[in-house]
């Protein structure tokens, strides 16, 4: 099955092996966030500590080059034909690189890759909500003064309970503007409230997560209307106790209420999970046919962050 993904940290995709390896080899202590090839955390604020913990072992080009080539090609396996990786250069900088270093990276990752599977991916860059709104900005404006082409979208991840969105509305702004795709992690960690601030403020293309407005009927509506498209990471929601387990995750009733859904595997090794899990779990576990399985990765294509000859390209994946 031919399958597609909109939502994954790139630093969040990193092999607990990986870590390991580049902690030893550069003396990084990471005992309190990796054991026995788990990473440790046990709520989100803890997630959040670990991940960037996780993120600070990069040191290098290579590295961050290393990662995404192997996590492209670990998809490209899974017969994937999309992939867009969320990226963060003030990680290049933790790394004592630069961020053009950093996204420098990343780009030749996504292209070894692309040579090597015939996968095509592209970037969006990530502001981090508990930041602060300056950072957000900081990230904005970075977006649409560099220059990398593969970089399409912004997307502000982080803690979602810090400030209201309206804090951020500018940083989206910046990047509407700047003619970049506009996504935002919303519906998460907060309720139906946080998406509905989110279309009023950013009035995004797609949301990050965003289940959480099942809690409101309205507020469905809204979303399969307007046809903002949600980036639903179930695996990643259990592992976060947003919900219990997969008969409870409201995939089934969005996707039944006419709101476009896509699967995605958020930050897989910290959640047990890969995209081609959370494809299985989708068939297994919610009940979808194949033909729904596929309408969701028509959307994933559909709302891409590519320009149209591309899109038109890996439609036509789905010929027949
Ligand atoms: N699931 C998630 N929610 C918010 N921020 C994140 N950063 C990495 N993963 C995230
Ligand atoms: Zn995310």
């Amino acid at each position: 099955m031919i399958k597609a993904e909109l939502h994954c940290h790139i630093e969040g995709a990193t092999p607990p092996a990986l870590a390991a390896r580049l902690a030893a080899k550069y003396g990084i202590d990471l005992s309190r966030y990796l054991a026995d090839g788990r990473y440790l955390w046990h709520d989100f604020s803890s997630f959040i500590a670990c991940y960037a913990a996780i993120a600070n072992v990069f040191r290098s080009e290579e590295d961050f080059a290393a990662l995404a080539e192997a996590y492209l090609i670990e998809l490209a396996a899974e017969n994937t034909i999309y992939a867009e990786l969320f990226v963060s250069p003030e990680q290049g900088l933790a790394a004592g690189l630069s961020k053009d270093g950093y996204m420098r990276a990343i780009t030749a990752g996504i292209e070894a890759a692309r040579d090597k599977t015939g996968i095509e991916a592209r970037m969006v860059m990530i502001g981090e909500r508990h930041m602060g709104p300056e950072q957000v900005e900081g990230a904005a404006r970075y977006a649409v003064s560099c220059d990398f082409p593969l970089l399409t979208g912004f997307n502000m991840a982080g803690d979602e309970r810090m400030g209201r969105v309206d804090d951020f509305g500018r940083a989206f702004d910046i990047a509407r503007d700047g003619g970049l795709g506009i996504t935002i992690h919303a519906g998460e960690v907060c309720g139906a409230f946080s998406v509905r601030d989110a279309l009023d403020r950013v009035r995004p293309d797609r949301i990050g997560h965003g289940v959480r407005a099942v809690e409101e009927p309205d507020l469905v509506r809204r979303l399969a209307d307007e046809g903002v498209v949600l980036e639903v990471c179930p695996g990643s929601n259990i592992a976060l106790s947003v919900y219990p387990d997969f008969a409870a995750h409201p995939l089934r009733r969005l996707f039944d209420a006419g709101v476009k859904v896509t699967l995605n595997s958020d930050d897989p090794p910290f959640f047990h999970t890969s995209l081609a899990r959370e494809y299985e779990a989708a068939r297994d576990e919610m009940g979808f046919s194949t033909d729904e399985i596929d309408m969701m990765t028509r959307t994933a294509i559909e709302a891409a962050f590519v320009d149209e000859p591309t899109r038109e390209r890996l439609l036509s994946r789905f010929a027949g």
